[in-house]
């Protein structure tokens, strides 16, 4: 729990005058700045979040995006101090960047994807890092299970159907198909894919997933391949982190083993498909649908696909909800105290061989 933030007064129901008091009193013993561990937030100026004003109390923050200093020279001048340093969602973080931070041991990652970060740079100087997929995959899951509904079913066009007063002239909008005993192929089995599977499960599909080795403790059926799996499958989930191996790892052999009543749902990230080749299967109608959280070129998404009615799209939010960001805070914190206390790390791995995080 991260002492003195908003929801945790409420959920602990803690009296608002009893904490102005406190904080009169924490002023009096708060350690001084210099006292404090210091932490470098690396985000891209357009990016804020919450998590400055949770962590300045404990930490010394440096945030080079509010100096009027360019970010290197600001970075060169405080490159010993900086130990940890915290990665806001997609900032990319270069080699560059990270050979500048020679003292760097850590870095808190607020995503569950890492893809913008150089982890050939970490792995070479043992850096230890930290993700967030454990603060996000329960919503991730649950975004991914409404997008292969909402394709299924063809909620979306329904929606639309409604308001442009399409039911009054015609009744006989066309049926969608029902998920219940579908066969379900779920790309990378990280937290969030689990997830999903688990959820799935319950509407009575059956599960089955790739990933780089097969789960010994998971009842889903593992395929070595992801040409056998959308051969197998009726939807496809990508759950998966982008690397060099999962790089367009839905090419046109996939699509095609996938077939015309197949769908294909990414809440991972935009390049693990093929987007142009996407493009022409879904025109064609050569797969039967799609749910696109990701996209190749964000914020651009092809154009063709806003005619077709067989996609539902959405600007990279699966992951998002007050809660999660919530239960992120939480996990930046905890790991942020952990880490200069010695203590055991949440989410951590160590970027080591060709290991890469799970989301
Ligand atoms: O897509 C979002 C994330 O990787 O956190």
């Amino acid at each position: 729990m991260i002492p003195g933030t908003k929801n945790n007064m409420e959920r602990n129901n803690i009296n608002p005058q009893d904490l102005t008091m406190a904080s009169d009193a924490n002023q009096e013993c708060f350690p001084s700045n210099d006292d404090l561990p210091t932490v470098l937030l690396h985000r891209l100026p357009s990016f804020n979040s919450p998590l400055k004003e949770i962590l300045q109390p404990h930490f010394h923050l440096l945030d080079p995006a509010d100096s009027p200093e360019p970010a290197s020279s600001f970075l060169s001048s405080h490159a010993k101090s900086v130990r940890a340093l915290i990665c806001l969602y997609n900032t990319p973080l270069g080699a560059e960047t990270l050979r500048l931070l020679p003292s760097l041991e850590f870095i808190v990652a607020t995503s569950a994807g890492v893809d913008h970060i150089d982890l050939e740079e970490c792995r070479g100087r043992g850096i230890i890092m930290t993700n967030a997929s454990k603060a996000f995959a329960e919503d991730a899951a649950d975004y991914a299970v409404a997008l292969l509904i909402d394709v299924c079913r063809r909620i979306s066009t329904a929606d639309r159907y409604v308001r442009a007063g399409l039911w009054q002239v015609n009744r006989d909008y066309p049926l969608g198909f029902k998920l219940g005993r579908k066969r379900v192929g779920i790309v990378g089995l990280g937290r969030i894919g689990f997830e999903v599977g688990k959820r799935l499960e319950a509407f009575g599909c059956s599960i089955a997933y790739n990933s780089r080795q097969k789960k010994p403790s998971v009842p889903f059926s593992y395929h070595a391949n992801v040409v056998d799996l959308a051969e197998d499958n009726d939807a496809l989930i990508l759950c998966c982190p982008l690397t060099e191996q999962t790089h367009h790892i839905i090419n046109r052999e996939v699509l095609e083993a996938l077939g015309k009543e197949g769908v294909i749902i990414n809440v991972g990230r935009g390049a693990l498909i093929d987007e142009k080749l996407l493009v022409k299967f879904l025109s064609r109608g050569d797969i039967a649908g799609a749910g696109l959280d990701v996209f190749e070129n964000e914020p651009d998404v092809p154009r063709e696909v806003f005619e077709l009615d067989n996609v539902v799209l959405s600007p990279h939010r699966a992951i998002f909800t007050p809660e999660s960001l919530e239960a992120l805070n939480e996990l930046v914190f905890t790991n942020l105290k952990a880490f200069f206390s010695n203590k055991p790390l949440q989410s951590v791995f160590k970027i080591e061989g060709k290991d890469y995080p799970v989301m």
